[in-house]
């Protein structure tokens, strides 16, 4: 839109000063009588003044037809909540928000330059945002920011490409494959358990959870996609693990270059001779290196009738659809799988163990359930018992546990998408280029969906009165809790991440007491969250001790 504008200004003002000077120049200042350049300028000027009062100032405060719904007070002057918004948690400001202002399912916010945002929250409006999936797409700068290390996959992927990818690769993640995998989850789960044993002599230590859980969801996710073990849990220098750490490790000369895309041309940037880049490409090249390798080797195997193993690359492979997709479009679903599964697991589990810690009464629960159905590590190390689907089946304490702490603690706390045209969403004018907010934590903790409870932490609330699982947690809307979003874009792999959850949290519970180093974090009120980027962690790691239980 501003390039639309600015490009109109300099044709406007090239036609407007040839006119003037040639026909009408007594209508000129004398010094600008004779001077086509002088014109120009002075026209462009005007008109650019004129372009800038209006979009920074004017429709932003007064003309645009947003300023009418519910606003949060304050803002700076120029860059609106921008401040206010990423100097909170990921995700609170728009919580705070949501319970504090009255609102009809949108809040009209100012962004960085004063640019419109909407933060949808009502079940209806989330629904209209959600279903008309192609009209509201993820913000160009997602792209910008994660395209090149990613490829474009699922996550980046828009209209009828990401239909058809979705159509393609959807059946690869079904449960009944993540059923299989348990054994991947399993022995990984326990070599990490097995690790932080020794570390602490069989008696007791003291970790950060993050890095721990970080280096354990690594080699799992590459395990369970293609059959690699990145070999993080063994050594924290793994290579592999570094060069993959580093590339979602966001510095000041990846973001200078990502905002670099939003005025030149991405493969232009991409190409720029810095050292980042150079660096970046052999990286990047390093992670599809192996990918491809991994896919090379499945292809060989199945042409061989010898590919037994049961991971997403060995079944994907066979499936008909996906034989027919080209080597980089499966090697971009790779990538995709890898960058959005490592992170946001390795934040949930670290969620888990902050409440275990809180809620002791429940560590104990959960240990006594877990220790009667899924093998210990030594058992899996001497006699070569795997845990399977069916013993987290018999575990309704763990899954509810989990369910509770993805509900309250969303590793995504907040997602955008924005207006490409002029759109309605309830009744209300959306202008193009408005912002999207998707306030998922805020929703999560909604009182209307939930119950006066929502903001307690309460497992119980996916426990029937059977002391089954409930699926819904009591919430009477799908809308009510937006953890893996809903919908044509919501993740593909929930039920591999509980699956994975359930194995490397019941390990740490059943082999450890888990406590605080910091005691005073046992009031969550005192637990501040990691802001700006797209998960919401603990903002200075979780340090807990570790006291290894007999018996197990
Ligand atoms: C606790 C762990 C996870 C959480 C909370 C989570 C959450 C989400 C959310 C909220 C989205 C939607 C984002 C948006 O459209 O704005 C998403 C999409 C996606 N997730 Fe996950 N995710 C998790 C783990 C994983 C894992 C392990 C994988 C892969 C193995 C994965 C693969 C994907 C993919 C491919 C998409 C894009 C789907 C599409 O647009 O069609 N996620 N996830």
């Amino acid at each position: 839109m501003a390039i639309l504008s600015a490009k109109l200004i300099l044709v406007a003002s090239g036609a407007l000063s040839y006119v003037l000077v040639q026909h009408a120049p007594e209508s000129l200042p004398p010094p600008l009588r004779t001077s086509y350049i002088g014109v120009f300028a002075s026209l462009c000027l005007v008109q650019f003044v004129a372009l800038f009062t209006y979009a920074m100032f004017l429709k932003p405060f007064w003309l645009s037809p947003l300023t009418k719904l519910p606003q949060p007070k304050g803002g700076g002057l120029l860059n609106g909540h921008f401040k206010t918004i990423y100097s909170s948690g990921a995700g609170e400001t728009e919580k705070k928000w949501f319970n504090e202002i009255p609102n009809d399912g949108l809040i009209y916010y100012r962004g960085l330059l004063n640019n419109a945002n909407v933060i949808v929250t009502s079940p209806e409006t989330l629904q209209e945002v959600l279903t008309r999936t192609y009209e509201f797409p993820k913000p160009v700068g997602i792209i910008y920011l994660v395209g090149r290390v990613l490829g474009i996959g699922l996550v980046l992927s828009e209209g009828d490409v990401h239909k058809q990818q979705r159509r393609t690769f959807l059946p690869a993640f079904a449960p009944r494959h993540v059923r299989d995998m348990y054994p991947i989850f399993w022995s990984k789960a326990c070599q990490a358990v097995t690790n932080l044993t020794y570390i602490g002599n069989g008696e007791q230590l003291e970790f950060e959870v993050g890095h721990w859980a970080s280096r354990t969801a690594i080699d799992i996710i590459t395990m369970a996609m293609m059959g690699k073990d990145f070999g993080a849990i063994a050594d924290a220098n793994a290579p592999l693990f570094k060069v993959y750490r580093a590339l979602l490790e966001p510095t000041r000369a990846f973001l200078v270059l990502a905002m670099m895309k939003a005025f030149f041309p991405a493969p232009l940037v991409d190409r720029l001779p810095v050292k980042w880049n150079r660096w970046m490409d052999e990286a990047v090249e390093t992670i599809r290196g192996t990918c491809r390798g991994m896919l090379r080797e499945k292809k060989q195997k199945l042409a061989e009738k010898s590919l037994l193993e049961k991971d997403f690359l060995s079944i994907a492979v066979q499936y008909e659809d996906i034989a027919q997709v080209s080597e980089d479009g499966v090697i971009d679903q790779l990538t995709n799988a890898l960058g959005a599964g490592h992170e946001t697991i390795s934040v949930a589990i670290t969620w888990v163990v902050y409440m275990l810690c809180v809620h002791p009464e429940w560590q104990t629960r959960l240990r006594e359930e877990v220790r009667t159905n899924f093998p210990s590590p030594t058992e899996l190390a001497e006699t070569g018992r795997e845990a399977t689907a069916s013993d987290v089946d018999n575990m309704p304490f763990l899954q509810a546990f989990i369910n509770e702490t993805l509900r309250r603690f969303p590793p995504v706390p907040v997602t955008a998408r924005w207006a490409t045209n002029d759109s309605i969403i309830a009744g209300q004018l959306i202008p193009s280029g408005t912002r999207i907010a998707i306030p998922i934590k805020a929703v999560n903790w909604d009182k209307r969906l939930w119950g006066p409870d929502a903001h307690e932490f309460k497992p119980e609330r996916w426990l029937g009165p059977d002391g089954r699982l409930s699926g819904t947690g009591g919430a009477n809307s799908k809308y009510s809790n937006l953890t893996f979003l809903q919908g044509t874009r919501a993740c593909v792999a929930q039920v591999l991440v509980k699956a994975e959850m359930a194995c490397v949290v019941g390990s740490w519970v059943g082999r450890f007491d888990l406590s605080l180093v910091d005691e005073t974090l046992l009031d969550e009120a005192n637990m501040k969250i990691s802001g700006g980027s797209l998960s919401g962690k603990p903002l200075h790691g979780l340090h807990v001790k570790a006291r290894v239980l007999e018996g197990w």
